[in-house]
């Protein structure tokens, strides 16, 4: 758990961050949300000190960041960056095995680490182990660079814009894999981004904010339905309730009932082409099938993003 306290950053007379009060939670994924300069990275920054704060407190775990060496602070926060930043004359695997050399594990365990964490981003260790950063193509050293952050499997992992420089395509299977690695691992992730879509698909919890201080902070759904101020609409859009359903599956919103005479749909159609099925063929309710035959039945009203948060 990462808590912050009235934490404050100012340059010369503006401030960069204004008395946040914020706490980030074990296991869980908060995006920090909001428009360019309201000071998302200077937040990220001040949690791995690469930023030091004028006012306030970090604590991590219940103990004030101040009282441990930067470098011992670090070891213990996975960093993922937009440009991944690379060591371009290190091998794949050495990049990888950066931290765990420098925390001096033996030779086998830190192979056996690199080829673990390839596997798990998606990448076939014997293909890519020897490569150069240089060989690979943007969503591959985006995955390297994940698997890098997690190499010495450090609790909290803090995310900057890290799939804003891949095409749409590349950033969504890339969220799609960082989605599945985070619900086997419970990393307590902070996830900046201005892509709204991609808080509403990774955030469990958004930190919308704007001029340096917090503007909401909840689940998605209470963003969506209960925004405190017109801001959070505005910023988040009329069509967000929409948009949210585009990174949840058909399945995750099948309920019992009887399909009989219903279109069917597949469990793994995303949530918003099952509305559009539903719009088409005029219906409330589809039936979602699996591999194992009927999951349930998916009610037009049950796709509200949130309900029951
Ligand atoms: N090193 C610096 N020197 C002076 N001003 C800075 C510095 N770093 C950040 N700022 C200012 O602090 C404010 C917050 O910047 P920050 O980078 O945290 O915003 P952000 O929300 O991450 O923006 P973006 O989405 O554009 O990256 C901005 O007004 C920025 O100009």
């Amino acid at each position: 758990m990462i808590e912050l306290h009235g934490l404050e950053k100012r340059y010369g007379a503006t401030y960069a961050v204004r008395d946040l009060t914020l706490t980030f939670a074990e296991g869980e994924v908060t995006a920090l949300l909001g428009p360019s300069g309201c000071g998302k990275t200077t937040t990220l920054r001040m949690i791995n000190r690469l930023t030091e704060p004028d006012g306030g407190r970090i604590l991590l775990g219940g103990r004030d960041t101040r009282s441990l060496p930067p470098d011992q602070l670090r070891r213990g926060i996975g960093y993922v960056i937009q440009q991944v930043g690379l060591f371009p004359h290190l091998s794949v695997a050495g990049n990888v095995a950066t931290v765990p050399e420098l925390l001096g594990w033996d030779r086998r365990r830190v192979r056996e680490r690199v080829d673990e964490l390839l596997a798990l981003v998606g990448l076939d260790p014997a293909a890519y182990r020897d490569k150069r950063p240089g060989e690979l193509s943007g969503g591959q050293a985006q995955r390297v660079g994940v698997a890098r952050a997690l190499a010495a499997d450090p609790p909290v992992l803090l995310m900057d814009e890290p799939f804003g420089a891949l095409d749409p395509l590349a950033r969504e299977r890339l969220q799609g894999a960082f989605r599945d690695i985070q619900r086997r691992l419970r990393k307590t992730v902070v996830l900046v981004t201005h892509d709204i879509d991609e808080a509403l698909r990774l955030g469990d919890r958004l930190a919308l904010m704007r001029a340096g201080s917090l503007v909401q902070f909840g689940p998605p759904g209470e963003l969506l339905r209960r925004p405190a101020h017109p801001f959070v609409r505005e910023f988040l859009g009329e069509d967000a309730p929409l948009r949210a359903l585009a990174g949840r599956t058909a399945a995750e919103f099948a309920r019992p009932g009887d399909p009989t005479g219903l279109p069917q749909v597949e469990s793994s159609l995303d949530a918003r082409s099952a509305l559009g099925v539903l719009l088409r063929e005029g219906s409330d309710a589809l039936a979602v099938t699996g591999p194992g035959g009927l999951l349930g039945v998916l009610r037009v009203r049950d796709l509200r993003v949130g309900e029951g948060e």
